[in-house]
């Protein structure tokens, strides 16, 4: 076949090969219809699809009164061509009087119908046709090609196109070809869709119920050191409030069971706790995670989606690792906060929202802010009431109770028979630094509970990292985490290069491993999300 003779649609394996390359309907339909007009000798091209009628649809179609089961009609879902007359140049509109087109009705509905291609040279001398005959006299439209878009057996739509010229053999042949290819295609496209869809749902259906875990594995608060006993007073006194609460402490001394306390005594607490790791979130997801989406606002937003926020919606909103927001994300933050209202992306109306904002950061946010890598403003705006959370080495008090909670909670669920805390063993534990505060004594015990299989606990202890003089950190002239400890007043510079040396130490322990038994997230008594983001933050190549 010479490209000459069919010339009409440009270079057909050109418009194969563009085809090939988009995988979603609203990009692949109005492509295919540009490509098969590309200049005036082609007047119109359309594609309707087959699907049941959307609400509404028969009540204002013109169309309804040949329709007579209605469950099913053509949608014009694509159009292009070049107008001689009137206004719309390249009738792009898919909302016209031929938006729907019952089955088996005219010359598209019996195509869809029957599956059956109609070419007909001639459309002035074919009247029976014809819907509009002043269009085609005017337009100058000399034949029309309508084929079915099948696959496997299944006719998914209708290809029609209007020419103003006679069509070669071959170029109808190419036709053929390139719309076998587009109901291939499309087909693969609501699949595709399908599958984005359904994994969307399951990460959602998979976060929630790892939420749903992590709750039911956290348990109450357990400890009587005077540090805990202030602490309990402290949310017995913010709790019946709707004032903002930002919790402080390293990681793992209890933040987050301390934000669900806060939640639980709170007249909230039969509204949800929604809570969202900001380190977790993808920088380009943070807005629709936290303000959710309108349906095609942007690739990948398959539906509407409610963001974090509008779950909260009379409850409480538990944002973890607050340090971790970009800063153009802590103005859009900030709004919402001050005005109580946002909208979706993607959408003008406006969702007034009761929320109760609970925050925590392992970070020195005060500083951060002064240092102008948090918006002062929305650090006022969150820390209405701080609540400061002791390291577990300042309050050694908690440290038996909470083993031997932790000691029983595992045997329990181990099925092992309940392990004794001796004096010895107490003071072992005590006398450790615990840099991953109660985390890491939750992870030594569940350790010790499997390995102690005599019924003696043995604690497998890492060294104490943090007293082992570090060479690069004295080469870099920060002095060696053991000076740097004992001087107890750090820099941030020098915090920031003893962190980034710690967990690069972690990672060197542990091969480079981040997650898992074993990993550096482990070692260190971080959430892996938590440590991902910190390497990423503190320039760390793993
Ligand atoms: N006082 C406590 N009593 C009982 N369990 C505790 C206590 N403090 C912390 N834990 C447990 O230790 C683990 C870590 O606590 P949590 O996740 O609240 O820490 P975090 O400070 O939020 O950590 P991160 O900063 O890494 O997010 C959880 O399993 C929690 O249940």
């Amino acid at each position: 076949m010479s490209l000459q003779k069919h010339a009409i649609f440009g270079d057909p394996t050109e418009i194969l090969l563009s085809l090939s390359g988009k995988h979603h309907l609203p990009e692949l339909l109005p492509l295919a219809v540009r490509l098969l007009a590309p200049d005036e000798q082609v007047a119109l091209v359309r594609i309707w699809l087959v699907r049941p009628p959307e609400e509404g649809d028969c009540l204002s179609c013109p169309m309804a009164g040949e329709c007579h089961h209605r469950q099913r009609c053509l949608h014009l879902v694509a159009s292009y061509g070049h107008a001689r007359h009137g206004e719309d140049q390249h009738w792009e509109r898919t909302t016209g009087d031929f938006r729907r087109m019952p089955m088996a009705v005219r010359k598209i509905g019996h195509i869809a119908a029957t599956g059956e291609t109609v070419q007909i040279d001639d459309v002035s001398a074919d009247s029976t046709w014809i819907a509009r005959p002043d269009w085609v006299r005017d337009e100058a439209v000399r034949s029309f090609f309508g084929l079915p878009l099948r696959y496997r057996d299944e006719t998914l739509g209708v290809l029609a196109l209007f020419s103003r010229k006679l069509m070669a053999v071959s170029c109808c042949d190419w036709l053929r070809m390139i719309a076998d290819h587009l109901a291939a295609a499309i087909a693969n496209a609501r699949a595709l869709d399908e599958i984005e869809l359904l994994k969307a749902r399951l990460e959602q259906e998979n976060e929630y119920l790892r939420e749903e875990v992590a709750v039911a594995s956290m348990g109450e608060l357990v400890g009587n050191s005077p540090a805990l006993q202030m602490i309990s007073q402290q949310i017995d006194l913010v709790a019946p409030t709707d004032s903002s609460v930002l919790i402080l402490g390293e990681s793992g001394t209890g933040k987050e069971l301390i934000a669900r306390e806060l939640h639980r005594r709170s007249n909230r607490s039969e509204r949800p706790l929604i809570k969202v790791n900001c380190a977790a979130v993808p920088r380009e997801l943070y807005e629709s995670e936290f303000f959710g989406h309108s349906k095609g606002s942007f690739t990948g937003a398959l539906r509407d989606r409610a963001g974090r926020f509008e779950l909260a919606h009379g409850g409480t909103l538990f944002l973890d690792e607050i340090g971790e927001i970009p800063l153009d994300l802590q103005a859009k933050l900030l709004r919402v906060l001050q005005e109580g209202e946002l909208e979706r992306i993607g959408e003008e109306q406006t969702r007034r929202l009761n929320v109760r904002i609970i925050a925590a950061t392992n970070r020195n946010l005060r500083q951060e802010s002064a240092e102008g890598r948090f918006r002062q403003d929305l650090f006022y705006r969150l820390s209405v009431f701080p609540i400061e959370l002791a390291p577990l080495r300042e309050r050694v008090q908690d440290i038996p109770l909470l083993a031997e909670h932790f000691l029983q909670r595992f045997a329990r669920q181990l099925g092992r028979k309940p392990l004794k805390l001796t004096l010895a063993n107490e003071q072992q534990l005590q006398r450790y630094r615990w840099p991953g505060n109660v985390r890491e004594l939750q992870h030594v015990l569940e350790r010790a509970v499997i390995i102690s299989t005599d019924g003696k606990l043995r604690f497998d202890l890492l060294d104490d990292t943090a007293s082992q003089p570090s060479k690069k950190a004295s080469q870099a002239n920060i002095g060696s985490p053991d000076q740097v400890l004992a001087d107890k007043v750090l820099t941030d510079r020098e915090v920031r290069s003893f962190e980034k040396e710690n967990i690069c130490r972690a990672l060197e322990a542990t091969g480079g491993k981040v997650y898992g038994k074993g990993g550096a997230a482990e070692v260190l008594g971080l959430k892996p999300t938590t440590l991902l983001s910190r390497i990423r933050a503190l320039g760390i190549r793993n």
